[in-house]
């Protein structure tokens, strides 16, 4: 009897120009759910996903977009590397989809051409249809089938539509061997070409044809030195081979660009029709308002305070950020009188409710905040804010390109950092990496709005349109733009100095934004705040909290007032009503003062003093230096440790009430004055708007540049950015303000 032999796997490869609805196919094939959104450069990771057709599964690989398979960048070479087989720990695809954006095959058949050399089983998806006849074009399929010699399937990813049909003609590719593939190129390349892989032969034996082509193209000698390293005989061979095409007419680099583009006309050849009159759409009617240099930034400006205005707004997320408080202060009730003092009591009471729920509370405007973001990454605004920011970076050094990257760092530095592989001068994604942890990220939100709401008044202008607070914490954000604009601008002129590329960006369509997509990619960054809190935010605030309430030796801190104590107690028996309340009182008056004292003496609070006049300048106690310090791996630790920090030391009957209030009444030890005011309070927003607070994201810097120098350059400047900016807030505010 024989044994079946496994059923094949197939690994597809999806493959196309940026912003051709690859994630989107992805996400409808496999039910996951990878990031997608209407500008070019959303992918810069490869993503696995499986589906199971008829018992057979099959293995998809999401890609970056690519208009070409020369790589320039490194999330174009992620792409070719994977096609060929060259990552670590990646299976090789046995299969290609190519995505193709109908709205524009001319230039998505490029890379079309590209694929087809591979040699690898290939189908192509012509997606975007809808939009490609909102403008007049008709692509005829079953003839673009024919002329490729690949299967064709019309699809649009966004309505799932041609799934099905597309999972039938991927199955069916294990029955077909894949067609050999005509090059488009003149006949002396192609003979070099076969030469060249001769010679490669002896180096790598497996080396397909397009390595070949590829190393014969690229003038620059990236290739060459990354890929094969075949010495010097081969670097000789690959030199003559070169000068000899070059005298034959074209120069190499254009070789490639005109045998393609003479393929693309041959196969489009009355495939695609066009109406006579280009119709104008409503996008070009819209864009024609959205990228005009003066009524555009007016529209970005208004669309940006309308966000921060509902991220604030008391109707939403004032009343959602109020039933949390609630739920954590009954949680603190039951747990106050069903547990008797001491140590676990005082972990969750002053440790993980202070600290986590004193985060936990500002879900609500997290969750508002992303449903902007997502709206606006969905309907193709964000690709006319970077043209209209265009021409503000290239003042500084920087183009379009860095746009996605710091607006995605809004959001949070990390995956903006990442955004910046599509960047491909490298000092120009250096200098973007760089500053992109300076734009006012979801993690300080928690700190300006607890600052704000506690603090500053809560006045309107302008008919109630815009209120004080909301204008405040806009000026944080600013206060991020213009402090990465002035570093930009610095680095430029001194250790990464270059010219700043041109910058070419299509804008997409605009669409209407998928509610759907739109709710998922806002419980998706809810629930990571969530998970943040309880895990990363939750271990820092049990660690503040044992630091600051160990060692504890409460003898020594009762001892000043036992006689007093014993003699109120006595008292307390005999006494009437009005005399009870008054010494109720001063027990708890002692209370405090014990409880600040044990403060004092603990690890952290034992610190804290040494810190003290350092932070001092900044207006700030040494409660507030420990948690700014404290704060390193997550800027929202803050929150937390001024939350157990002030709990702790706090008044015994203030214990169960919001962070805002609690820190309200704060008091200085030795004068007994309130620590917070408007000062302090800015300064510290102005500390962690300009502060590196973010252990996650050096470790991404160090990762995406490869080296400890970045992050360390990044913390240090960072930091000392925000201390001189906090000084001069608190003082010149002071200044103003106090007195
Ligand atoms: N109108 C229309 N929109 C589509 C279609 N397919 C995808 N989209 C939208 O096009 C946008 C881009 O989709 P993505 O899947 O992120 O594109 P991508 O090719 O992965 O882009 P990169 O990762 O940047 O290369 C999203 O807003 C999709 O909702 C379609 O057939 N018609
Ligand atoms: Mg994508």
């Amino acid at each position: 009897m024989s044994v079946d032999a496994p059923a094949q796997t197939l690994t597809v490869a999806l493959v196309g120009n940026p912003n051709t609805g690859k994630s989107t196919l992805f996400n409808g094939l496999s039910g996951i759910r990878q990031k997608t959104g209407n500008y070019p450069g959303v992918t810069v990771e490869k993503k696995h996903g499986t589906f199971n057709h008829h018992g057979q599964k099959v293995n998809l690989i999401d890609l970056p977009g690519t208009y070409s398979l020369a790589p320039r960048s490194p999330d174009e070479m992620v792409t070719v590397d994977v096609l060929l087989g060259r990552q670590a720990n990646e299976i090789k695809p046995n299969a290609v989809l190519v995505i193709v954006d109908a709205s524009n095959v001319e230039r998505n058949l490029y890379i079309v051409s590209q694929v087809k050399e591979l040699g690898l089983p290939t189908i192509v998806a012509l997606n975007m249809g809808d939009i490609a006849a909102d403008r007049g074009i008709t692509v005829d399929a079953a003839k673009l089938q024919d002329r490729l010699g690949l299967p064709v399937v019309v699809t649009q990813a966004n309505r799932r539509g041609g799934l099905e049909q597309l999972r039938e003609t991927i199955i069916s590719l294990l029955e077909k061997p894949a067609t050999a593939a005509e090059s488009p190129f003149p006949a002396e390349f192609r003979e070099k070409v076969d030469q060249l892989q001769t010679q490669l032969g002896k180096v790598s034996p497996d080396t397909p044809r397009y390595l070949a082509e590829r190393l014969l193209l690229d003038t620059t000698g990236y290739l060459e030195k990354e890929m094969i390293g075949g010495g010097q005989d081969l670097h000789n061979w690959i030199v003559e081979a070169r000068q000899s095409l070059a005298q034959q007419g074209q120069p190499i680099p254009a070789i490639e660009a005109i045998s393609r583009y003479k393929w693309v006309q041959q196969v489009l050849e009355g495939v695609v029709t066009r109406e006579a009159n280009r119709r104008v759409t409503l996008s070009d009617r819209i864009d024609k308002v959205l990228t005009n240099r003066i009524a555009g930034t007016v529209f970005f400006v208004v669309i940006m305070t309308l966000m921060f205005q509902a991220v604030f707004s008391d109707l939403v997320a004032g009343n959602l950020m109020g039933g949390i408080e609630w739920i954590f202060e009954q949680v603190a009730g039951v747990v106050d009188a069903n547990l008797a003092d001491g140590a676990l009591k005082s972990l969750l009471i002053d440790g993980v409710i202070a600290g986590v729920g004193g985060v936990l509370v500002f879900l609500p405007q997290i969750c508002i905040l992303f449903f902007f973001i997502a709206i606006l990454e969905d309907c193709g605004y964000l690709a006319r804010a970077a043209y209209l920011m265009d021409r503000l970076f290239s003042k500084i050094g920087l183009s379009g390109k860095s746009f996605i990257p710091l607006l995605s760092s809004f959001a949070c530095a990390i995956p903006g950092i990442m955004a910046a592989r599509v960047i491909e001068n490298r000092r120009d994604r250096l200098i973007t990496i760089l500053v992109a942890p300076l734009m006012s990220c979801s993690a300080r939100m928690p700190v300006y709005i607890l600052l704000t709401a506690a603090f500053i008044p809560d006045e309107s202008y302008l008919f109630g349109l815009i209120s004080l607070q909301t204008l405040v914490m806009l000026s944080m954000y600013i206060l991020g733009i213009l402090a990465a604009v002035g570093v930009a601008f610095t680095l430029r002129k001194t250790i990464l100095p270059g010219e700043t590329p041109p910058f070419v960006m299509e804008l997409p369509s605009y669409k209407f934004p998928s509610i759907s997509g739109v709710l998922s990619v806002m419980v998706e960054k809810a629930w990571a705040f969530v998970r943040r809190a309880g895990t990363l935010i939750f271990a820092m605030t049990v660690i503040v909290w044992a630091l600051s309430y160990f060692p504890r030796d409460e003898k020594a801190a009762v001892a000043p007032f036992a006689d007093e104590v014993v003699q109120l107690n006595a008292d307390l028996e005999t006494a009437n009503t009005a005399e009870a309340n008054a010494i109720e009182e001063r027990l708890s008056e002692i209370q405090n003062e014990v409880d600040g004292e044990l403060l004092r003496h603990s690890f952290l609070g034992m610190a804290g003093h040494w810190i003290e006049p350092a932070v001092r300048p900044l207006g700030w106690d040494w409660r507030i230096g420990s948690a700014a310090i404290a704060s390193f791996p997550a800027r929202e630790v803050i929150i937390s440790t001024m939350g157990v920090l002030y709990n702790l030391g706090g008044d015994e009957d203030e214990e169960s009430q919001p962070l805002r209030e609690t820190i309200k009444s704060a008091k200085w030890a030795d004068t007994e004055e309130n620590v917070f005011n408007i000062p302090v309070a800015l300064s510290i927003m102005v500390f962690f708007a300009l502060c590196a607070q973010c252990a996650a994201t050096l470790a991404v810097i160090k990762r995406e540049t490869n080296s400890w120098r970045w992050p360390i350059f990044t913390f240090v400047y960072m930091t000392v950015l925000a201390y001189v900016g906090a000084l001069v807030t608190y003082q010149v505010s002071a200044l103003f303000l106090l007195n």
